[in-house]
């Protein structure tokens, strides 16, 4: 379990971090999401204790980050933004290294370390320094070091950031896997949401560092003002206006030229069959009618709309 209680950053008059208050708990992928500057980063740096705050506090596993950091951080796993240092290092040596500085020794080590490079593939660059390595392998390097001692709690800052397609689809799959079945805890930072719909399970979103919305990805999509609009596609345009009659109807969009409509419905009423049943009466060349679950990336520029620092 993470608990974060009011937790607070200054640099110099900056507040970067606000009061912030979320828990996390066993099981959960959280997805912790904010635009540029929202204070993702210090806020992962503080709960792994990198960083000092300035007020409130935070607890992993039960053990407090200022005063029980060792304790806290044997918990945990930190994959940091951008590349693992040491570069010139090669990648079987530097996990063997963590490995070390983790407490492993002889076997242990090595099968601690041959483990790591299974679950993320990395076998075939184990004598590369790492340096030399792609993007997305210098992620997977990081990935690795941050799971050598299997922790509960896995903290991931914007593992995906700057891999190509297939890579994202990988390190998503390993996301998921670490966190399938078991009771781990895994925090992403991310600004990709279509990563929040393909693996977390709740959403943290910040703006200048306050908490703005903490939800599932369907309790935040039901946020949307397309939270049950109905998209027909039409071979031909037709008269909308019967739509805009119906009750819980709130607005019409069009697109290529009227052969795709969205219909929006008001806060909580649910006009799927209302739309269809209308579309029939009138004979609509309808190809395809589809209800929607809401749009995250909408809630999302709506909720941090002028938040950007
Ligand atoms: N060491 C520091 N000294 C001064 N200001 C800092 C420091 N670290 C971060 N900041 C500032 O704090 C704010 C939040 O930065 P942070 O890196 O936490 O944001 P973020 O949400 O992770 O952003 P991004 O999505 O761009 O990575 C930014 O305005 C940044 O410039």
């Amino acid at each position: 379990m993470i608990s974060i209680n009011s937790l607070t950053k200054r640099f110099g008059e900056h507040v970067v971090v606000d009061n912030l208050s979320f828990d996390v708990k066993p099981g959960e992928v959280l997805g912790f999401l904010g635009p540029n500057g929202a204070g993702k980063s210090t806020t992962m740096k503080m709960l792994t204790g990198f960083l000092t705050p300035d007020g409130g506090s935070a607890t992993v596993c039960g053990y407090d980050i200022q005063t029980q950091t060792l304790q806290a951080q044997r918990e945990m796993g930190y994959l940091p933004e951008g590349a693992p240092c040491y570069g010139d290092m090669r990648v079987k040596r530097f996990l063997e290294f963590i490995a070390e500085v983790r407490g492993f020794k002889g076997a242990e080590k090595q099968q601690r370390v041959a483990h790591a490079v299974e679950q993320v593939e990395l076998a075939g660059v184990l004598n590369q320094s790492i340096e030399t390595l792609s993007k997305g392998f210098k992620r997977r390097v990081g990935l690795a070091q941050a799971i050598l001692h299997d922790p509960k709690v896995l903290i991931l800052d914007e593992p995906t950031d700057g891999l190509d397609p297939n890579q994202k689809h990988q390190v998503r799959r390993l996301i998921q896997q670490l966190a399938e079945g078991s009771n781990k805890i895994v925090v992403i930072s991310t600004h990709i949401l279509e990563e929040v719909s393909a693996v977390c399970s709740r959403a943290v979103i910040i703006g200048r560092g306050k908490l703005l919305a903490n939800g599932t990805p369907d309790e935040l999509e039901a946020r949307s003002r397309y939270h049950q609009a109905v998209t027909l596609e039409l071979q031909q345009p037709v008269d909308t206006q019967p739509l805009l009659s119906l009750p819980g109807v709130v607005e019409i969009e069009q697109q290529r030229e009227g052969q795709l409509l969205t219909v929006l419905a008001k806060p909580g009423e649910v006009i799927f069959p209302a739309v269809g049943e209308l579309a029939r009466s009138h004979n609509w060349p309808v190809k395809e009618l589809s209800v929607e679950r809401g749009r995250l990336d909408e809630v999302f520029r709506r909720l941090t709309a002028g938040e950007a620092a």
